[in-house]
């Protein structure tokens, strides 16, 4: 897990008058089984703002010192962001963020999935994380030699960070940015907002307090209204990040943000975390679909070549079923066109399910249900990381037979 190690250094500089930053009184930070949390020293009414920082305050590629050499090496986004990070930690007391940047664990030894052991890596063989590619390093790979040609080329004006002098240390830095990191608007883009990551995620869509941004500004100068054009009708004054209560909040309670509407595979790959139950999971039976469909006779070829030309696009993608155990209608169409009998299908009753495309909703799933093997590894969070991603697809899959048994 990626950490704050010492949140007073966060929250001093929340105070320190350059910031410009409100930190509301009535909150604290307490160690949770999460890392830091936040929690309420008494009760917060809906509405009220817990934060505030500046976008001028926030550390964004357009913000850092080296912004200008990230345009001129046309380096933007989480890529931009990340190598920014490591020159102002390697600033130390000159950056303007060094209190903030202290406060975090950056030694954490989590590395994201992509850089896993083989052995580790098979163990996901099939999951939602494997076909979403979270355990591809290729990107990662990308993004280090990227850092690594950027920061040859200004060596001659700025020692080489070494964070970049193997693929570990960078992976960690990577993944310490990436957990913390917030969508701000056109300009910035992805940044770090001091106070805004000491929030945990609550997965179920319980969240007390959100964070909000003013994305529409000008993407060339960062301006709500300038010679570009106008791009909201807000004034500047609105050009700050919160973190709002969006319920009411009782005493001593932790408050929880929301990371958005995030599978296992998505916080696993991003956040190096997993949730029990989490309703957002789905599992795709796209490949299940395809190996079918290469042994389909002439007329269900034609039907699903028929589906394919007009259904949105990536259509096997959109075959999957909900964490409730519910196919989404795209499978139920599919699993229609496989086994409809005649010659012609009506678009309109491709939802409606009947026993014969239930059956082949219920094989699909046996076949994509991983089998049962026993897992131990020397490291208890990934070992349970791995347990939770199998455990859970089994479970919507089963509860997705068990559904398709009831007329
Ligand atoms: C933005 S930080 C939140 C504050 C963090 N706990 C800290 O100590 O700095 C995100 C990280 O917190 C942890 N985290 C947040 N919510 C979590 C949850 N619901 N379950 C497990 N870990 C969580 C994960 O390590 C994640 O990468």
């Amino acid at each position: 897990m990626t950490s704050t190690s010492d949140p007073e250094q966060a929250i001093f500089w929340l105070h320190e008058p350059q910031n410009n930053c409100f930190w509301n009184g009535a909150l604290d930070v307490v160690s949770t089984q999460n890392g830091a949390g936040v929690v309420s020293k008494r009760s917060i009414e809906k509405g009220t703002v817990l934060l505030k920082v500046p976008k001028e305050s926030i550390l964004s590629a357009r913000t850092t010192f080296i912004a200008n050499l990230l345009i001129d090496a046309e380096i933007y986004g989480m890529h931009a962001l990340v190598i920014a990070l490591i020159y102002e930690k390697n600033a130390l007391a000159e950056s303007p963020w060094y209190h903030y940047i202290n406060s975090i664990n950056f030694a954490d030894k989590t590395i994201p999935p992509c850089l896993w052991h083989p052995t580790h890596k098979r163990l996901l063989d099939n999951t939602e994380a494997d076909l979403m590619g979270v355990l591809d390093d290729s990107e990662l790979l990308d993004h280090f030699q990227m850092a690594q040609d950027f920061a040859r080329q200004y060596a001659s004006m700025l020692p080489e960070p070494p964070e970049l002098s193997n693929i570990s240390h960078f992976a960690t830095i990577v993944l310490g940015v990436a957990s913390r990191a917030f969508e701000i608007d056109d300009f910035h883009l992805s940044a770090l907002v001091p106070g805004a990551d000491l929030f945990n995620h609550e997965p179920h869509g319980d969240e007390s307090a959100h964070f909000e941004s003013l994305a529409g500004v000008c993407p060339d100068c960062g301006k709500i209204e300038c010679v570009h054009g106008v791009y909201s009708d807000a004034d500047e004054s609105d050009q700050v990040c919160e973190i709002v209560a969006h319920s009411a909040v009782p005493a001593n309670t932790e408050i929880f943000n929301t990371y958005g509407p995030l599978s296992n595979s998505e916080l696993l790959a991003r956040y190096a975390f997993c949730v029990d139950n989490n309703h957002f999971d789905t599992v795709c039976l796209g490949r299940q679909i395809s190996a079918l469909r290469k042994k389909a006779g002439p007329q269900i070829a034609r039907r699903i070549k028929w589906w394919s030309l007009t259904a949105p696009k990536p259509w096997l993608l959109d075959c999957f079923v909900k964490a409730d155990g519910k196919p989404s209608k795209e499978l139920c169409a599919v699993a229609k066109l496989f086994t409809a009998p005649g010659k012609t299908v009506q678009r309109s009753h491709l939802t409606k399910l009947t026993p014969s495309s239930r059956k082949l909703i219920q094989h699909w799933c046996r076949q994509r249900r991983l089998p049962e093997i026993a897992i131990s590894l020397d490291d208890p969070q990934r070992e349970a990381q791995i347990k939770c991603i199998r455990q859970s697809e089994n479970a919507i899959l089963d509860r997705c037979i068990a559904l398709m048994d009831r007329p």
